[in-house]
This record gives C-alpha cells, sequence and structure tokens, in this order.
C-alpha cells in the first residue's frame, strides 16, 4: 500500500476491469446494475458479486486448458469466496471444489458438487474432517505430513474403506508474492518436502492398506504474477513423477493448485494461456489427470465492497472515512495490499483529483485502505467501490467492533438478489450468554 509506485489513472483501473464502466447519471455499473441503486437499496458497507463475471471467467480458464488439449480437471479454491450462490454458478460451469475444512466440504456438497470432484486440501484436518471426507468418499485427500498419513491411513481401516489421496509436494522455491501468501518454502509449514517423497510412497504403497495413492499435488502461494516459479514448481514435480515411475510406482493424478493472480494496481498479471502453457510445457507428456484449484482469479474480479463516506476529515492529511472497514475487507490491513477505488458517481474529470487517506471506521491504525491515494473529489455522503473485493473477502470479515457483517448481493444479467442479509446486532448478542452465577446474587 505504500509505494512511490504511481496510482494507476481512473482509465487503466477501467480498462483492467471490463466488467464496469460509468454511465452518466447512473454511475458505475458493474455488468448492466448500477451499483449505486443497490447501494440504496441495500445500504452499506454491501458486497456485490456478478454471477455472469463469475461464469465468463471461468469459462475463461476452462477454455485456455481446452485449447491446449490438456484435460484438465478445474476445482474452484472454496477458501476465496464461500458462499452458496457462487459454488452453485462454478458448479453450473461443471467446476469441482477446493476444500480446507469440513465447514467447505459440507458447502461444496450443498452447492450440488459432487463429491468425486472435490479434493480436500489443508494443514490441519482434524480426524473428524477427514472421517466426513472418508465418508462421502471424495475424490482425494492432499495429504500433507507423514503424521496424517497415518492418521488417515488407520481410519480408512477403521471404517472399512480406501481414500483416494496425493501427496502435497513441498519443493522449496518461493512464488515471489508476498511472504504472508507464499506456501512452497521449505521453511513454510505445508507439504512433504520433495527430498522425502519416493521413499515415502514406496512405504504407502506396500504397508497402508487404508489409502489409494494417486500422484503428487502442488500449490505455491497465491496472487502469483511471474511464470518462473510456477514452472520451476512444475518442473520439479514433472521430474519427482518420472522417479517414482522409473521404481515402479505408478502416478494417475496431478493436482497443480491455484495462486494465478490478478492487476489489482498496475501488476502484468499473466492470463490462463500463460498457466496452461506452462502446465503443458512441463507436466503435458506425463499422460497424467491433471487438476488445478483457482480461487482469486476467478472471484476477485466478480465482486466490489461498497461503502459511504461518513466524513472528510481535514487534518495532517485529508482522510476520507468511510463506513466499511477492516473487519470487511481485512486484506489491506493484513497484506497492506492495494484495492483500486472507484467513486460510484460518474466523475466530471477523471484526471484531477486529490490526494487523500481512505480509512475505516474501526479504531485500529492498519484499517487503511488507501494512502496518499489521487481520488477524483470525495464528499461527505459520496458512494465508493473497493475493486476485487470478490476473493478473500467477505470469507476473512469478522463482527470486530460489534460491527455485524455487511449484506451481500449478486447481479446477474438483469436480475439481482439479495445473498447474505445484513446480519442484525440481535443476532450477534443472541449468540452469547451470561453465566447465571453473574447475574443472581
Ligand atoms: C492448497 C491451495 N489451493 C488453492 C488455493 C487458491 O489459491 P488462489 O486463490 O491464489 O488461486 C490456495 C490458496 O492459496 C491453497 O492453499
Ligand atoms: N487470504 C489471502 C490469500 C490466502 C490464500 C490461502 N492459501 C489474500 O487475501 O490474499
Amino acid at each position: 500500500m505504500t509505494s512511490t509506485r504511481p496510482d494507476p489513472t481512473l482509465q487503466t483501473l477501467l480498462n483492467n476491469h471490463p466488467n464496469l464502466s460509468y454511465e452518466g447519471d447512473r454511475g458505475l455499473v458493474m455488468d448492466g446494475t448500477s451499483l449505486t441503486d443497490l447501494a440504496t437499496q441495500h445500504d452499506t458497507p454491501c458486497w456485490v458479486i456478478s454471477a455472469d463475471t463469475l461464469r465468463r471467467r471461468a469459462r475463461a480458464l476452462q477454455d485456455a486448458f481446452r485449447a491446449r488439449d490438456l484435460p484438465v480437471h478445474c476445482h474452484f479454491a472454496v477458501k476465496a469466496q464461500d458462499h452458496q450462490a457462487c459454488l452453485t454458478v462454478l458448479a453450473q460451469c461443471g467446476f469441482g471444489a477446493d476444500v480446507v475444512s469440513g465447514g467447505e466440504l459440507r458447502r461444496a456438497l450443498a452447492a450440488g458438487i459432487r463429491a468425486r470432484d472435490i479434493v480436500f486440501s489443508g494443514i490441519g484436518k482434524t480426524d473428524k474432517e477427514l472421517e466426513l471426507a472418508i465418508r462421502h468418499q471424495i475424490g482425494q485427500i492432499n495429504v500433507e505430513s507423514v503424521e496424517e498419513l497415518h492418521r488417515l491411513d488407520a481410519l480408512a481401516r477403521k471404517m472399512q474403506q480406501r481414500a483416494r489421496i496425493a501427496f502435497r509436494v513441498n519443493p522449496d522455491i518461493d512464488a515471489q508474492t508476498h511472504s504472508k501468501i507464499t506456501t512452497g518454502r521449505a521453511e513454510d509449514k505445508f507439504g512433504i518436502a520433495h527430498d522425502a517423497i519416493p521413499a515415502l510412497y514406496r512405504k504407502t504403497m506396500t504397508d497402508m492398506p487404508g489409502v489409494e495413492l494417486v500422484g503428487l499435488a502442488v500449490h505455491l502461494g497465491s496472487q502469483m504474477v511471474t511464470e518462473g516459479p510456477f514452472r520451476k514448481g512444475y518442473e520439479r514435480i514433472a521430474a519427482l513423477v518420472r522417479t517414482l515411475r522409473e521404481n515402479g510406482m505408478s502416478v494417475t493424478d496431478i493436482d497443480c493448485g491455484g495462486g494465478l493472480g490478478i492487476p489489482y494496481r498496475d501488476e502484468q498479471a499473466p492470463p490462463p494461456s500463460m498457466l496452461a502453457d506452462v502446465i503443458a510445457d512441463t507436466l503435458g507428456d506425463l499422460g497424467v489427470r491433471l487438476h488445478v484449484e483457482p480461487g482469486r482469479w476467478l472471484a476477485a474480479p466478480s465482486g466490489v465492497l461498497l461503502g459511504r463516506v461518513i466524513d472528510v476529515k481535514e487534518a495532517a492529511r485529508r482522510f476520507v472515512i468511510i463506513d466499511a472497514g477492516m473487519n470487511d475487507l481485512v486484506r489491506p490491513a493484513m497484506y497492506d495490499s492495494w484495492h483500486g477505488i472507484l467513486p460510484l458517481r460518474t466523475p466530471e474529470d477523471t484526471t484531477g483529483g486529490d490526494v487523500v487517506d481512505v480509512v475505516g471506521p474501526i479504531c485500529e491504525s492498519s484499517d487503511i485502505f488507501a494512502r496518499q491515494r489521487h481520488l477524483p473529489p470525495l464528499k461527505k455522503g459520496d458512494l465508493i467501490a473497493l475493486l476485487d473485493a470478490g476473493a478473500y473477502g467477505t470469507v476473512m470479515s469478522s463482527t470486530y467492533n460489534s460491527r455485524p457483517l455487511a449484506a451481500q448481493v449478486m447481479i446477474d444479467g438483469q436480475r439481482q438478489a439479495l445473498i447474505r442479509r445484513r446480519q442484525t446486532l440481535d443476532e450477534l448478542l443472541a449468540q452469547e450468554t451470561i453465566p447465571d452465577w453473574l447475574t443472581t446474587p
């Protein structure tokens, strides 16, 4: 967020977001729907997600693999956006799911995703969660450690079942992204060290009747915008597959993970065709079933967070205080991440503007959405959109400062629906009980 790079112009932001445009009195329009109308109808803060954009991006990703004749099964990373309506859209596009908890597994099944199209990743799966996965005979469990492998094998045998598994490999490669969303270095908690895989693979095939080991999985990190780490990671996996096969072990499935980034600011984020090319180059000739687990690339540009200016405070800086906070969208506070901000009213002048800090109402100094940003003039009562909020937005929000979870609206062509009503304070309070001994003398 704090950087000397110049801010992209409003026009650059619009070019990077073809689903957004200004239409005179209707102001900022997303896939045909006036965001001002939605903010007026549903109040702010309010999340808006476009089913159209989600579908378009899902198809673009599938087309990129199809164009290269790659047999890739796409699993949406539910952690990025877990709303049932979004999962339904993606299920209808033929997507499976990548889940990381029993809760996400239940969500994927409830949205109509077939158990066999579900992959279960995650570093700390409890026995209960593993049992749920085994009971539903899901497509694949990505095992993250020897310890988990032993638990899973014992559980499956006890249940007289066989769990389909892959080993998540830690290839010790730097994804060249934010350190907090990097997962494939040796010091990261994820996966099994790549040099430990061959011995463990053999032992599993011979000594563990509770599991059916089908292959390998890798996920290097998120918001990756360079080709190099993808290529290096998949080359390492391909080399492992060859070693395993030379030693008589069977590998039928490779899960390439997620990670494809987007241009939040001015990043030269590569398109899905880059990913398809790299997978084709590195893994295409192995004759395996391929899987990917994208989250952000599909969902982030499909959603915005709408907020309203509470006050413009003139102090050492000009602070534009909005009614959305880090409890709604935590990414800027957590990763110093940069989100585009557009006024909903059509700006008279798209070149000028004020240099402001856009901040939320939370009592934390990190509750800042933009520092020293050039924005068209904003005044009390104005509405704004925070862009690329469709992934890792709603799912990471909290009720910090006793702020109820915001409303969420889905738009789809001419249609719109409130898909999550705003939480009420009564609902927040209703979850709590006061022990009798505190109130009875
Ligand atoms: C195992 C796994 N798969 C997929 C994803 C989705 O990543 P992204 O949203 O960057 O595509 C993640 C999150 O980084 C993950 O940990
Ligand atoms: N929550 C992160 C992404 C984490 C990906 C999880 N493996 C973000 O908002 O960028």
